[in-house]
């Protein structure tokens, strides 16, 4: 069966487990890098990205991580994990992982909008998505190979550079899990 990690340093991690294993993949929390030779992709849940950084510096996540990547395994960040893996932040001088070619803003729909729900047409998903954002950040730019999957009011909230996968919403918090299926679907391909 294929594994799927979760980065459990912080944020949705148990939600994000069961995303997985509702897709059919087995769902594993990781805390140390030792455990990133298990499993066959990764998800970066939300949370607060400056903490998970913090903590991911101080566990030797990044290095790990940006290998993890090299070897084409695939990566899914989610509303602070989609900051976690952006090449660029605005308005902050340094990145994190800086693996997927995009420039990310944070917390970019204002205090009144500090959390709500949308159905969200999604590239490569028949039906609308739930989308779920809370103090979410939008993609203001992305590189040329990158795919856009969706936007909410013109602005870009999910996109793929093929094995990493970005979105600004939380897909683990609804029962609609046919994002954790697409991810898993991209996990296979890198198998393949
Ligand atoms: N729900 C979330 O993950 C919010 C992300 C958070 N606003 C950040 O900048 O890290």
């Amino acid at each position: 069966m294929i594994k799927i990690g979760v980065l459990a340093l912080q944020g949705a991690v148990a939600e994000h487990i069961r995303g997985i294993e509702q897709s059919g993949a087995q769902g594993i929390a990781i805390k140390r890098i030792e455990q990133l030779d298990e499993i066959q992709g990764i998800i970066i849940p939300g949370g607060e990205s400056t903490t998970i950084g913090k903590l991911m510096r101080t566990y030797h996540f990044i290095e790990s991580l940006q290998q993890f990547s090299e070897r084409g395994k695939p990566i899914f960040g989610t509303c602070a994990g989609l900051i976690l893996i952006a090449k660029e932040i605005t308005g902050q001088a340094e990145a994190h992982l800086k693996l997927m070619d995009m420039t990310v803003a944070r917390n970019a729909f204002g205090r009144q909008r500090e959390s709500f729900e949308t159905d969200l047409p999604l590239k490569g998903i028949e039906e609308k998505v739930r989308a779920v954002f809370i103090r979410a950040p939008l993609i203001e730019k992305v590189g040329a190979g990158v795919d856009v999957l969706s936007t909410y009011q013109d602005q870009i909230v999910a996109a793929q550079q093929g094995h990493l996968l970005a979105a600004s919403f939380h897909p683990e918090l609804t029962d609609d899990y046919r994002m954790h299926a697409y991810f898993l679907d991209m996990v296979k391909q890198s198998q393949a």
